[in-house]
């Protein structure tokens, strides 16, 4: 669900963090509009508020796990997991984590990929928000889903910064609800 159509109707906030990502088109190969957050993060307000709106959704939903998936699931996710007074789990992708690990591969537009996870670092019956700056299939935030519930985790929610229309359906997302602060904008200085 999109954040505006869930209490957050006109909230000035949305509209400067969608005006805060940059989009570049054919990046990182022709046809795609890369959602660039990096822009975001130079932003401290926006960036402040961004975070800040994660934080209220999830401060009385009693969360002791905030998932993040690498790489840009890292910028945001520690935040909100100091700020809600939880523990921070990176998802990585493969061979990046030196402990024992379990792995959950997922498809992309071209070939899989894989999310690592440690061992131990969630116990079961622990409450879990899955963070990431995109969703554009789902497929990466599924793994991830996959990935907690393998070692007894309950996903309360998927949260990213942006959802691409891609998103509309929420099929792959395994029945866990995601919640999504803006839609991509289209266009900004094309080519
Ligand atoms: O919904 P999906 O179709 O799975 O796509 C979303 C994923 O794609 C991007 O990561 P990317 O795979 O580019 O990896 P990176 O962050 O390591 O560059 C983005 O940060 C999400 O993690
Ligand atoms: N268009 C896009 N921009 C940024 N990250 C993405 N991940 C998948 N599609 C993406």
């Amino acid at each position: 669900m999109f954040a505006a159509e869930n209490g957050l109707k006109g909230d000035p906030r949305l509209q400067a963090i969608s005006e805060a990502i940059r989009v570049l088109p054919h990046f990182p190969k022709p046809g795609i509009m890369f959602q660039d957050i990096t822009t975001l993060l130079l932003d401290h307000k926006t960036f402040k508020d961004t975070v800040d709106i994660f934080v209220d959704r999830y401060r009385n939903m009693d969360i002791s796990v905030v998932a993040g998936v690498e790489a840009r699931g890292f910028l945001f996710g520690p935040s909100i997991a100091l700020a809600l007074g939880a523990k921070f789990v990176p998802l990585r992708k493969p061979g990046k984590l030196p402990g024992e690990v379990i792995s959950e591969a997922y498809a992309l537009e071209y070939g899989t990929d894989c999310l690592e996870m440690h061992i131990g670092a969630i116990q079961p019956g622990e409450r879990a928000l899955v963070i990431d700056d995109v969703v554009a299939t789902g497929g990466t935030l599924s793994a991830a889903i996959r990935l907690l519930e393998r070692v007894g985790g309950e996903v309360v929610e998927c949260a990213c910064v942006i959802g691409l229309p891609e998103t509309k359906g929420n099929c792959r997302l395994n029945g866990k609800p995601l919640y999504i602060l803006v839609e991509p904008r289209q266009i900004d200085n094309c080519c």
